[in-house]
């Protein structure tokens, strides 16, 4: 990598329900993500990722239930040409009722192929839940 690159530091939540997993699109953007977010300094995984679900979707994720499934690298959809994404994506049971918040524009269940409604590190994440038949064709 050259000194210009850059690598956003994120988390993402694999919620699979009926071999569909769940993607947000905030908004005024025009893709869905990972629901998920940026690490803020000092934070673990679980602190990141258990806080961005709790602002986006109003859920509480369950912290002995987190169990790792995958780490994406891709371009950041949003960010000038030379920025990365090293996401983790996690599974965990929740407790509450998913609610998208304000910044949350939209939420869908996504099988394998709507794949093109969301950004390349999602997209990656699907392919993986595909190749695991944890989601439908
Ligand atoms: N959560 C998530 N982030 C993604 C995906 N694909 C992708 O390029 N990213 C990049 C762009 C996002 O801006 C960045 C981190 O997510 P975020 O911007 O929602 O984090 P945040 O809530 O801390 O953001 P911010 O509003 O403070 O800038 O990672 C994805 O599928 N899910």
């Amino acid at each position: 990598m050259s000194l210009t690159n850059t690598t956003v530091d994120a988390l993402a939540w694999i919620c699979l329900q009926n071999r569909r997993v769940l993607c947000t699109r905030t908004r005024g953007k025009d893709v869905l993500y990972m629901p998920g977010g940026k690490r803020e300094p000092g934070e673990s995984d679980w602190e990141a990722l258990s806080r961005e679900i709790q602002e986006e979707l109003r859920v509480g994720l369950v912290a002995n239930t987190l169990a790792e499934v995958t780490v994406v690298e891709e371009w950041a959809h949003g960010y000038s040409s030379q920025t990365q994404v090293r996401m983790k994506c996690f599974q965990a049971s929740y407790v509450g009722e998913i609610t998208p918040s304000a910044e949350i524009e939209e939420i869908a269940w996504l099988r394998y192929g709507d794949s093109e409604r969301c950004a390349p590190a999602a997209q990656r994440v699907l392919e993986c839940l595909h190749a695991r038949q944890l989601i439908d064709p």
